[in-house]
């Protein structure tokens, strides 16, 4: 099939602002080797968590939703020399292959996966009282409006909050929507249009993965 034109300067702009490296590539042939599926972020919104978590300084960052690893790698580029990264995954076998992407890109000191639903290991983080300053949430989407919940309880004050896949190609207009993802995403903006602790915007995107987009917030 013909590249559209967004698909075109994606990879313009992956070349051209030398967007990626040994690891990150790495990472992604490992996951098709091994049959996950193609849905983590792209190498541009990849490069986004790394400026976003370098300009945030960021130490102590939550991820839900790990797949192979691609964008915890990303984060990790980010953060601070120091910074550690919880990232949460519910398929042993994704957790399997994106264990061994992130000590190839050299983080394995640095982030821990745990493995199981993360519904189940958040009230565990809470318990152990730790808090995030950056926390991305890009698991299944029918869960965000309890993701937001727990990252309201582990934000630390000025939390980065950016939650990935939130336009589903404009189909978050459509309140009738009998996808689940759908309807998760609009219960999640109905929240933050209620949640004064977080401060929000939402960018739509098109490039290699479609016409799709993001929420970034602040928690205060
Ligand atoms: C979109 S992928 C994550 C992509 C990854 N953040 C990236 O960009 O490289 C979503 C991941 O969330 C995992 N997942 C789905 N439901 C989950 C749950 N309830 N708890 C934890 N992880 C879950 C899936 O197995 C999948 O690996
Ligand atoms: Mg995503």
């Amino acid at each position: 099939m013909e590249k559209q034109t967004w698909q075109l300067v994606d990879s313009y702009m992956t070349e051209r602002l030398r967007i990626g490296d040994e690891g990150l590539d790495a990472a992604l042939a490992n996951n098709r080797q091994k049959g996950l599926p193609a849905i983590d972020v792209s190498p541009t919104q990849g490069k986004l968590l790394t400026l976003l978590a370098r300009m945030k300084g960021a130490k102590r960052i939550l991820e839900i939703g790990t797949l192979g690893g691609y964008s915890t790698i990303c984060l990790a580029q980010g953060m601070s020399d120091t910074g550690k990264i919880v990232t949460l995954e519910y398929e042993p076998k994704h957790a399997a292959c994106a264990k061994e992407n992130i000590a190839f890109a050299g983080y394995a000191d640095q982030v821990d996966i745990i493995i199981g639903p993360a519904l189940e290991s958040l009230p565990i983080l809470h318990e152990q009282q730790q808090s995030f300053d950056f926390i991305f949430i890009d698991a299944d989407k029918p869960n965000n409006p309890h993701y937001v919940k727990w990252a309201l309880k582990l934000a630390s004050p000025g939390a980065v909050l950016v939650a990935d896949n939130v336009i589903r190609d404009g189909e978050v207009l459509n309140r009738h929507s009998t996808d689940p993802r759908v309807q998760g995403i609009r219960t999640f903006v109905e929240l933050l249009e209620q949640e004064e602790r977080i401060e929000a915007t939402a960018i739509q995107t098109v490039g290699e993965k479609g016409y799709d987009g993001f929420i970034l917030g602040i928690v205060h």
